[in-house]
């Protein structure tokens, strides 16, 4: 049968995005179920030419008959709310960090760990949007060359905020600077944080990517270090990866193996201003990579320069190719 699905945060950026990828990819279900908190619940949300209300989520929402619920309502409303889904077999695709480090709930990007997927207790994890597109391009080269250490330094856009980003950037660049989503003006700048410092002097954002590579790529051993920036772009996250193989590595041998692996594509070739940019990135599925290039700083190390639309590879698309697999 075809399944029932709910929609967990139906009015927000991702959850926009959520039903313009479920519609592109003809996903197909029974019934379909908007669900938000109380200060969304009463909205109209249209999917595939019909309205829809969007019911206010209770503890009672998946009394109903629902197969999938696709989360993207925070990590408050997915602590509170994927455990009780759950209790009602559901299976939970979470796009928020509140169970992503759980041992008992896989982190999962399909391209790279779908067999994850099989010990899921009821919730599966949507990993951050930067350690998505990364782990698209890793998973290949340490399954061939055996990662040793990663340098992460990324460029993500400020719908990475949401509605808030948006605007203080769009504000901004008509020169009236807002800092509603970010502590100082985002126009003409890089911000070096995104969400908030730890003690050990690094960001929650950087942390995220540095603790889901290990649980992603099933391997503590590779070292990994990330710096997190926002800059003035709307979409697409852009990152500059180093990375230190164990074994030898050939250039154009990586390059044919990134442009043969699932979900990637090449982008490559410099003398003619050919790299990945946000810009082109913005709005579509895949995940681009350029700039494919040795580091001869160490034996065996390249730079690589990845780019993928942040709401859609970077979260919704993920989420959705989790269910695809689900139904299968
Ligand atoms: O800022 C970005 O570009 C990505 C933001 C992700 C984000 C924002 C608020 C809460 C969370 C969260 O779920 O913790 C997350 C996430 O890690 O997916």
């Amino acid at each position: 049968k075809k399944p029932n699905i709910a929609i967990v945060g139906a009015t927000g950026v991702v959850g926009s995005t959520f039903l313009k990828v479920l519609e592109e990819r003809d996903f197909p279900f029974e019934n379909i179920y908007m669900m938000a908190s109380s200060k969304s619940a009463g909205k109209t949300v249209t999917f595939k030419g019909k309205d829809y209300v969007v019911e206010e989520l209770n503890e009672h929402s998946f009394d109903k008959d629902i197969d999938i619920a696709l989360f993207s309502a925070g990590g408050a409303t997915s602590e509170k709310y994927a455990p009780i889904a759950a209790q009602h077999g559901v299976t939970v695709v979470d796009n928020s960090s509140a169970w992503r480090m759980d041992k008992d709930v896989p982190l999962v990007v399909p391209e790279v760990n779908p067999a994850d997927i099989e010990w899921n207790h009821g919730i599966i994890a949507n990993p951050n949007c930067s350690t998505i597109q990364a782990m698209v391009v890793l998973k290949p080269l340490h399954d061939k060359y055996k990662i040793k250490r990663v340098i992460y330094s990324t460029y993500q856009a400020v719908s990475g905020s949401g509605v808030k980003g948006i605007s203080d950037l769009s504000e901004g660049l008509k020169g009236n600077d807002k800092c509603e989503a970010y502590p100082h003006p985002i126009a003409g700048n890089c911000l070096p944080h995104i969400d908030v410092f730890l003690d050990n002097g690094y960001t929650k954002e950087e942390m995220k990517m540095i603790n889901e590579t290990h649980k992603i790529l099933g391997d503590d051993n590779i070292k990994v270090t990330a710096t997190t920036v926002r800059v003035p772009v709307f979409d697409s996250h852009s990152e500059s990866i180093n990375i230190e193989f164990e074994n030898p590595i050939d250039v154009d041998e990586v390059r044919e193996l990134l442009a043969s692996s699932p979900g990637i594509i090449v982008q490559d070739d410099p003398a003619n201003n050919v790299y990945p940019l946000a810009r082109d990135a913005a709005g579509t599925n895949e995940v681009y990579v350029g700039r494919i290039r040795r580091d001869y700083s160490v034996d065996n190390g390249i730079n690589l320069w990845v780019v993928a639309d942040n709401i859609r590879k970077g979260a919704a698309t993920n989420a959705v190719q989790i269910a695809e697999e689900l139904i299968k």
